[in-house]
This record gives C-alpha cells, sequence and structure tokens, in this order.
C-alpha cells in the first residue's frame, strides 16, 4: 500500500483525499507516532486518542483560517505532523527542535500557545468575537479534554460563552481520563451521558443520521433536534445555552466527519461531546494510559521504557515523606490538583485513601478548600508544580496567608523542567512567593534538607513552601527521621577567602563546584524567606564580593532579597546576582540550559571570575 501520509504536508493536502482514504491516514498517522515517539519520548496517549478527530477536524474545517484551539496542547502531534511538521518530529521537545506544545510562533496552524490547562474555550471564544467583530465568516473551535474540563476557567468560559452568539463550537474529547482517572461530579455525569443503552442508542441514531448525508444546514437542524430529543431532559451544556450534540464516536471518520460538516453550517455555541479512548490502538498504551500520558524512549514492539538511574527524584523523596508525616500525625491532609503520580502522592494515596484529595485540575480550589481544612485544625499539604500555583497566587495570598493559615506547599518542579519548556518552567515562585507576608519558604541543597524542611513546613504554625527541583539531588543518604532545621538559618558550607557565594537550593552543589578554584567561602542559605539576615551580614563583612546564586529568575528573586537587606542595614559592597534572566528559557535538557543561563559550576566561576577582574 502507498503511504498516504507521506503525501500530507498541509491540511490542504488532506482536504484532497476521499474520505474513504482517511482510516488508511488514520493507521498510518498512529504508526508513525508510536515509532517517533518511541524515539523523542513525550505525550504520547492522549495524542493517540486523537489521531481520528485531528484527521477530521483539518479535513471539514478550514485551516488555518478557522481556528483549531487545543487545550493543553499535549494532544498535538497529530496536528502537528499533518501540519507540516511530520519531518520535524524528531526534534520534538529537543533544544532547537520543535515544541511539545502548540505554538503561535512555530505555526500558522497553531492559533494560541498552551501548556496549562482550560484555557481553550476563553481563547477560542475569544477568536470567534474577533472575528464577527471584523465581519469575518470564520470559525474557532476549543478542543478540550474531559480532565481540562474539570477547571473552573473553563466554566467560567462556558458561562459567558453560552449567553453569547459568537460561532464557537466546544469539542469535548472524552476519554475518561485525566492524567490519572479522571476525578469529581462532572466525571461522574459525563459516565451518567454516556451510560448504557442512551449511549448506544445515541450512537445508532446519530450515525444514521449522518453517516450517509450530506453537511446541509436543513439536516443538520434535525440531527440536532433528533439527538437532543433523545437527551431529554436537556444535558448541564444546554442549560448553559450550548446546542449539545452527540455522544459520537471519536475514533469513527464517518461519523465525525459528517458531524463536523454539519456543524460547521450552525451559528452560535455548538457543544460536541465525542467519545475517544486515550492510549488508542497500541496496546500498552491502552493498558495503562497514565504510564505512557508522559513518556522517555521506549521500546515499540512492548512498550518498555528505558529504565531509570535507580537514584531516588525529589519527588519520591516527597513521596516518602509524606508517608511517613501522614504516619505520625493523623492530621495530615494530602492534596493533588491532578497531579498524583507527578507529584508523588501514590504511596500515601494507598495507604491513607480518606486522607487522600485528588481535586481536579482546579489548583485555585486546591488552596482554599487547603485553606478551610486549615481552619478546621487540620494539617493540608498541597503538592504542586511551581508553574501551576501561579494559577492559585490569589489564593494562596487571599486565603491561605492573609488568615495566617498553617498549609504546606510542596512546590516540584521549581526552576527549569527541560522537555516541557517555558509553560511549564518553575522560574518564578520565589519571587512571587517572598513578596507573600506570613510565608517561609524554602530551598533545599539537597534530598536530605528537602526531607528536613518538608517536616519543618509542616509542624510551622502558618503558610510554608519548600520548592525543589524536577528530577535527581546530589544523591546524599536521607536520613529518615521526622528532623526539622531552624527556621531562618542558614550555614556555612565551605569557608574561603574574598568572595561569598550566597547559594539557594538547587544552587548549592554547583557553587560548591565553582568555589574549589576560586576559593570562595560558600552558604547554603536554605531560607528565602525568613531570610538569614545575620549571615548575610557576617559574610558581607568577612568578604569584597557577595555573589547570590539561584535557580529562579533574578528579577525580584533570592538575589533581590539579599540586596534589599544589605541596601536596608546600609552595606555598600560588590553584588552580583546570578539566576534565570529576564526571558522565557525554551525545551531542552535542563543540564545545557542551565549552562547556557550560567547556572552550572562553570557559569558560575566564568562569572566571579569577570566580575574580579
Ligand atoms: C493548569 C494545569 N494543571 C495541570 C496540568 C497538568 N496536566 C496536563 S494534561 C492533564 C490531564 C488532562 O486531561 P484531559 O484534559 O482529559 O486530557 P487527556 O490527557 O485525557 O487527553 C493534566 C492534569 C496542566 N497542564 N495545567
Ligand atoms: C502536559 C502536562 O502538563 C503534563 O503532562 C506535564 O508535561 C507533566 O510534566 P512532568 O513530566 O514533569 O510530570
Ligand atoms: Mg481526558
Amino acid at each position: 500500500m502507498t503511504s498516504l501520509l507521506e503525501q500530507i504536508d498541509s491540511p490542504a493536502a488532506l482536504r484532497q483525499l476521499e474520505r474513504k482514504q482517511l482510516p488508511q491516514l488514520a493507521d498510518e498517522l498512529r504508526s508513525f507516532l508510536i515509532e517517533s515517539v518511541s524515539q523523542t519520548g513525550g505525550h504520547l496517549a492522549s495524542n493517540l486518542g486523537v489521531v481520528e478527530l485531528t484527521i477530521a477536524l483539518h479535513y471539514v474545517f478550514n485551516t488555518p483560517d478557522d481556528r483549531l484551539v487545543w487545550d493543553v496542547g499535549h494532544q498535538t502531534y497529530p496536528h502537528k505532523i499533518l501540519t507540516g511538521r511530520r519531518g520535524a518530529m524528531s526534534g520534538l521537545r529537543k533544544q532547537g527542535g520543535i515544541a511539545g506544545f502548540p505554538r503561535r510562533s512555530e505555526s500558522e496552524y497553531d492559533a494560541f500557545g498552551v501548556g496549562h490547562s482550560s484555557t481553550s474555550i476563553s481563547a477560542a471564544l475569544g477568536m470567534a468575537v474577533g472575528a464577527q467583530k471584523l465581519g469575518l465568516d470564520r470559525r474557532a473551535v476549543a478542543i478540550i479534554g474531559d480532565g481540562a474540563m474539570t477547571a473552573g476557567m473553563a466554566f467560567e468560559a462556558l458561562n459567558n460563552a453560552g449567553a453569547m452568539d459568537a460561532n464557537l463550537l466546544v469539542i469535548l474529547n472524552d476519554n475518561d481520563m485525566s492524567i490519572s482517572p479522571n476525578v469529581g461530579a462532572l466525571n461522574n455525569y459525563l459516565a451518567k451521558l454516556l451510560s448504557g443503552r442512551l449511549y448506544d442508542r445515541m450512537r445508532r441514531g446519530t450515525e444514521k443520521v449522518l453517516g450517509v448525508a450530506p453537511p446541509l444546514l436543513e439536516l443538520a437542524k434535525r440531527t440536532e433536534e433528533h439527538v437532543k430529543g433523545m437527551m431529554t431532559p436537556g444535558t448541564l451544556f444546554e442549560e448553559f445555552g450550548f446546542n449539545y450534540i452527540g455522544p459520537i464516536d471519536g475514533h469513527d471518520l464517518d461519523t465525525l466527519v459528517a458531524t463536523l460538516s454539519n456543524i460547521r453550517q450552525l451559528k452560535g455555541p455548538q457543544f460536541l461531546h465525542v467519545v475517544t479512548q486515550k492510549g488508542k490502538g497500541y496496546q500498552p498504551a491502552e493498558d495503562d494510559p497514565g504510564k505512557f500520558h508522559g513518556v522517555g524512549k521506549f521500546d515499540p514492539t512492548n512498550g518498555v521504557c528505558m529504565p531509570g538511574t535507580g537514584q531516588k527524584t525529589y519527588t519520591q523523596i516527597f513521596g516518602d515523606w509524606l508517608a511517613d508525616m501522614a504516619a505520625a500525625d493523623e492530621r495530615l491532609i494530602g492534596i493533588t490538583p491532578a497531579m498524583c503520580d507527578g507529584s508523588g502522592l501514590n504511596k500515601f494515596q494507598e495507604l491513607f485513601p480518606e486522607r487522600y484529595f485528588d481535586v481536579g485540575i482546579a489548583e485555585q480550589h486546591a488552596l482554599t478548600f487547603a485553606a478551610g481544612l486549615a481552619c478546621e485544625g487540620l494539617k493540608p499539604v498541597v503538592a504542586i508544580y511551581s508553574t501551576f500555583l501561579q494559577r492559585a497566587y490569589d489564593q494562596l495570598v487571599h486565603d491561605v496567608a492573609l488568615q495566617n493559615l498553617p498549609v504546606l506547599l510542596a512546590i516540584d518542579r521549581a526552576g527549569l523542567v527541560g522537555a516541557d519548556g517555558p509553560t511549564h518552567a518553575g522560574s518564578f515562585d520565589i519571587s512571587y512567593l517572598r513578596c507573600i507576608p506570613n510565608m517561609v519558604v524554602m530551598a533545599p541543597a539537597d534530598e536530605n534538607e528537602c526531607r528536613q524542611m518538608l517536616t519543618t513546613g509542616f509542624k510551622h504554625d502558618g503558610p510554608a513552601a519548600v520548592r525543589y527541583p524536577r528530577g535527581c539531588g546530589t544523591g546524599v543518604a536521607v536520613d529518615l527521621a521526622l528532623d526539622t532545621v531552624e527556621i531562618g538559618k542558614g550555614e556555612i558550607r565551605r569557608r574561603g577567602e574574598k568572595v561569598a557565594i550566597l547559594a539557594f537550593g538547587s544552587m548549592v552543589a554547583p557553587a560548591l563546584q565553582a568555589a574549589e578554584s576560586l576559593n570562595a567561602t560558600v552558604a547554603n542559605m536554605r531560607f528565602v524567606k525568613p531570610l538569614d539576615v545575620a549571615l548575610v551580614l557576617q559574610l558581607a563583612a568577612e568578604h569584597e564580593y557577595i555573589v547570590t546564586v539561584e535557580e529562579n529568575s533574578i528579577m525580584g528573586g533570592a538575589g533581590s532579597a539579599v540586596a534589599e537587606t544589605l541596601k536596608a542595614a546600609g552595606v555598600k559592597m560588590n553584588l552580583l546576582q546570578l539566576g534565570l534572566p529576564d526571558r522565557f528559557i525554551e525545551h531542552g535538557a535542563p543540564e545545557k540550559l542551565l549552562a547556557e543561563c550560567g547556572l552550572d559550576a562553570e557559569g558560575i566561576r566564568t562569572a566571579i571570575e569577570k566580575q574580579l577582574s
């Protein structure tokens, strides 16, 4: 059989195919995806689930003029492949290669940049209203998963869109999975919508009518009424002011193409419910969609992943601590906004299911829910990625910190994260946390200190945060006792002359290396807030140069805290602040990216030498 995929370098070429050729294209696309991701790593299961939907969307809609807005964007590999980036897939998420998410700068087909979830309906609504204002006959389509639909932002957008007449299509890609199994009342509701005879009847009805029909407006109207007739009482989405259509089988290209063609003729807010399977067509991913949500390299013949080093990651150190601390204190409640596995809560979930809460993709709610628990004397621990905590900033300030509530934030993925790139980098948390009154902000130099800081934050009677990076630390032995560190106290790790390097968290190790040839003093500052002012002033008095190093934006970061401290004490001295520059850092291998930012031992040494000379 000749390859169809190789002929498709744009949606325009795809639209030249006959409809009956599309299943072959889907097969080829799926095989290509598996092979390609097995070599690069990346998000696999969600992509396998949207192969047919992506083909149908580009087949029916006039992309790029019609706007496809993918939610999260981790499921856009088929979209990238069909929009001229098949050859670039070998460089996926590598430095200089294409991104793992849609990027407006990467392709005209990437209508909106994403990485964080639940933005698609708002953005697509903006585009639909924009088209209206400009007098353009353009369609805007938001494609959102059932997991992403659990976020408040999605509902804010539905609420707004349902009361407007913009030509917006929302496609709910319902695979009954978030990264882990999806949770919550909405998920239960969707399951009910799909359950039993109702769904069977609907599928038969929808297929019968749509499968044979040309995409005429009249027919579409009748189809809608037909579907609605079967869907009494109105669905939640109809109550929000949308025309609800579906559920339809998201792997049946005939149904997809016919339905989308009809919907494209309709005006006003439309809602299409599509049912797909995460990992579709690749047995290992169908069997374990959570594992294949995001994978490293693997053997495509059997799905076996490349073995790790065996060294525990910070995430695992946190996971062990959480289980131990929960055993020691029954007031502990563990909360995750849909990142059980990524944040390392699996062990805790298994041991203490009644104290485990996956709240869905709802970072804002996670924080305020924790605040409520804290009001009742419980001890909530919110495990959250640095980048996703950005979403819950007001809740942290207004609900947690202002009331000085004892909520512990276990902030994973602080600093550069590598392949996911700037949407997921934790570049700002030190800056945005240290300006909040009442906060204690800690950055461990190694895994052992991480465990101690988690205990310290947990026992502290107020809001506290421990920020640690993705992956492994120095590999030091971890003392399993639940010891604490003194709040606001740093330590001198190396004594030298002339130059004092004040290092925070992950930068302590490279600072120590850099200090060797410079014979510099190195302090492990441990606390961004409260900063060890006495130590800062002592080091300032004993040295000619102060250098701060952190894996966070220089602007407003820990170095700024040191600068403010020196200024407040009236100390005038040479101060060099090292950290992330004032630009977004692209995807790539974290070590290389850090080196490019001058945040490896060599970079720190060179920067100091330059300053000295
Ligand atoms: C604000 C935010 N929180 C958490 C995540 C991490 N995350 C990425 S994909 C995902 C699950 C999405 O589920 P769904 O929308 O159903 O898509 P599926 O993977 O099932 O295709 C989560 C929790 C994120 N990207 N953004
Ligand atoms: C798309 C998304 O937001 C997540 O899947 C994220 O890519 C996970 O990152 P980690 O691999 O660091 O857990
Ligand atoms: Mg899903």
